[in-house]
């Protein structure tokens, strides 16, 4: 599990709002993983424990083999983030957006500008480098985050919610990008949606409800002949509407 992620009985409250009950999955080296869940499943707190924005003394994650509570700094070094809400700032250019991560990240000079246009090239935005961020639509500024997320070369990336606001079109071109940075680059991915229709069937799938693992498996496997919708309802016994 060196370049994985691994998340063992981890739990979280808010008060006494249980969000993350006993959770548990791993994410092999290299592998696309979605974690499903519905609003208020638990997936943002995760990723908030994931990302240390707030810790827990009950549980375990390890992120590329580093315990992320005592060992923070490797493991946060090892991880790429991009958060539900956006975070570019608009009257930078792509470039300027990106350099300044590369100087939090204690790069700078030609380390920075190569991993810079290595990062541009990989999203397929080099061509946009030069303009500001406001002037580009939703999926071109996802694209620059997520190529943000990887200047430092993490081991793994975390999405939360990334396409959030998109239409279908850039929602569709967010998701094979991202599977195939997995496929080509060996990125472990943790991709967390309410959306079946951005897991593949090749797709690690968590499914989490109510801050329970209520699935974990290969995804065509666990769905068998259903629609990967239908299972999802079945398992959580959510409504059709939801
Ligand atoms: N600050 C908070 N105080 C109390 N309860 C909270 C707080 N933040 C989240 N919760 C509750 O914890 C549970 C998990 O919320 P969380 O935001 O992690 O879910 P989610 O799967 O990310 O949902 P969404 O997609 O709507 O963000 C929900 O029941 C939510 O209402």
């Amino acid at each position: 599990m060196s370049h994985g992620l691994s998340v063992d009985q981890v739990s979280f409250r808010y008060g006494a709002k249980q969000a993350l009950d006993g959770v548990s999955f791993d994410v092999a080296p290299g592998r696309f993983a979605a974690l499903l869940g519905p609003n208020g499943a638990g997936k943002s707190t995760l990723f908030g424990l994931l990302t240390r924005l707030f810790t827990t003394p009950d549980g375990t994650i390890r992120v590329a083999g580093c315990d992320i509570a005592s060992e923070p700094r490797r493991a946060l070094g090892q991880m790429g983030v991009v958060f539900q809400s956006p975070t570019l700032d608009l009257d930078l250019t792509i470039r300027q957006n990106l350099a300044y991560f590369a100087a939090l990240q204690g790069l700078s000079g030609r380390d920075a500008a190569r991993r810079i246009d290595a990062a541009l090239d990989r999203l397929d935005i080099a061509e946009r480098a030069g303009e500001k961020a406001r002037n580009l639509n939703g999926g071109h500024r996802r694209r620059t985050e997520i190529a943000r997320a990887l200047i430092h070369e993490p081991k793994v990336l975390l999405l939360d919610e990334a396409t959030v606001g998109l239409d279908a079109a850039a929602r569709q071109s967010i998701t094979d990008h991202v599977h195939r940075l997995c496929a080509e680059d060996g990125l472990t991915v943790l991709w967390a949606t309410h959306l079946t229709d951005e897991v593949q069937d090749s797709d690690r799938l968590v499914v989490l409800h109510q801050g329970r693992i209520l699935a974990d498996g290969e995804t065509a496997a666990l769905r068998g002949p259903d629609s990967l919708k239908d299972y999802f309802l079945r398992v959580t016994g959510l409504p059709e509407a939801a």
